[in-house]
């Protein structure tokens, strides 16, 4: 299959990672960038054009019909692609972890349990477990992935819909999840969190893993950071989101306050709070 590379700077800029993740980065930009996104990057001026009713398709779904994630539609599309991107999943889940487990080890402290929400395979809530043991971890996930999950006996595996509910832990985790998603879908996504997760004086927190646009980290940095912006735009219906905007979804969940708690490359660590 025929793809295309960006600048790997960017991408180890964008992930703040260090040896251990580079394999997994490769993978996740070949996923992404196949000819399929480029093709659907290049009409995007005439997606622009187009006077589209909402809800509106990303100009990936536009071009091709289906969405880029669709576990139904997509192998119809290409097959290979969908095993591509299957498999760019199964990396990005394994992105950067290993940096955030050292850099933010206060995240997790004194937690009892916790909701990977949208967990894949469980890469992330293994290596939380690992951390630390006492951590009751479940993965939230859609039925089509939680069938091929590997049966570990350590993380409870739990296959749903985030929109219509989420299994209830003290922390539910959202890493690179909401950038894939419109404002109206992240609300929707906050309020099922919030449901699950007691009060803040009982510990309850989200703890989101996502960008936080802004020229404050320097210019190759913002560059990536708005790369990564066009990514989401042209293969979904999400994109990255500076505070304000974050702040504004949270207050729209329902959401008492946030905290940003860490800069780990270009993305942020976010708790947020019922
Ligand atoms: C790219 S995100 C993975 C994010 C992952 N946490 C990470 O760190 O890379 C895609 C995941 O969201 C899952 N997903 C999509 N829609 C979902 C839904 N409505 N409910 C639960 N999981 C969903 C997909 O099946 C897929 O595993």
């Amino acid at each position: 299959m025929e793809t295309y590379r960006l600048n790997p700077l960017s991408w180890l800029l964008v992930e703040g990672v260090d040896a251990e993740d580079h394999s997994n980065q490769k993978c996740f930009v070949l996923s992404t960038l196949t000819r399929h996104s480029v093709e659907a990057a290049l009409s995007l001026a005439e997606w622009f054009k187009k006077d589209l009713a909402p809800p509106l398709p990303s100009p990936f779904e536009e071009l091709h019909g289906v969405p880029l994630f669709d576990h139904e539609k997509t192998p119809i599309l290409d097959s290979e692609l969908h095993n591509l991107v299957l498999e760019g999943c199964a990396a990005h889940d394994n992105l950067a972890i290993g940096t955030l487990m050292r850099e933010s080890q206060d995240l997790f402290r004194g937690l009892q349990s916790l909701t990977d929400c949208c967990g894949g395979d469980g890469t992330t809530a293994r290596a939380i477990t690992k951390a630390h043991p006492h951590i009751k971890c479940t993965v939230l996930d859609l039925p089509e992935v939680i069938k091929t999950a590997p049966a570990d006996g350590v993380v409870n595996y739990v296959a749903g819909d985030m929109f219509k509910s989420v299994p209830p832990s003290q922390a539910v985790l959202l890493k690179l999840v909401l950038h894939h998603w419109n404002d109206e879908d992240c609300v929707k996504i906050l309020e099922q969190c919030r449901k699950a997760i007691p009060s803040k004086e009982e510990g309850g927190k989200v703890i989101i893993v996502e960008i936080v646009l802004g020229p404050t980290l320097g210019p190759i940095m913002f560059e990536a950071q708005l790369l990564l912006d066009m990514l989401m735009m042209v293969n979904t219906k999400g994109r990255q989101r500076d505070e304000n905007d974050w702040r504004e979804i949270f207050m729209k969940a329902g959401f008492s306050g946030y905290k940003i708690v860490k800069k780990v490359g270009a993305r942020g660590v976010l708790e947020v709070y019922p």
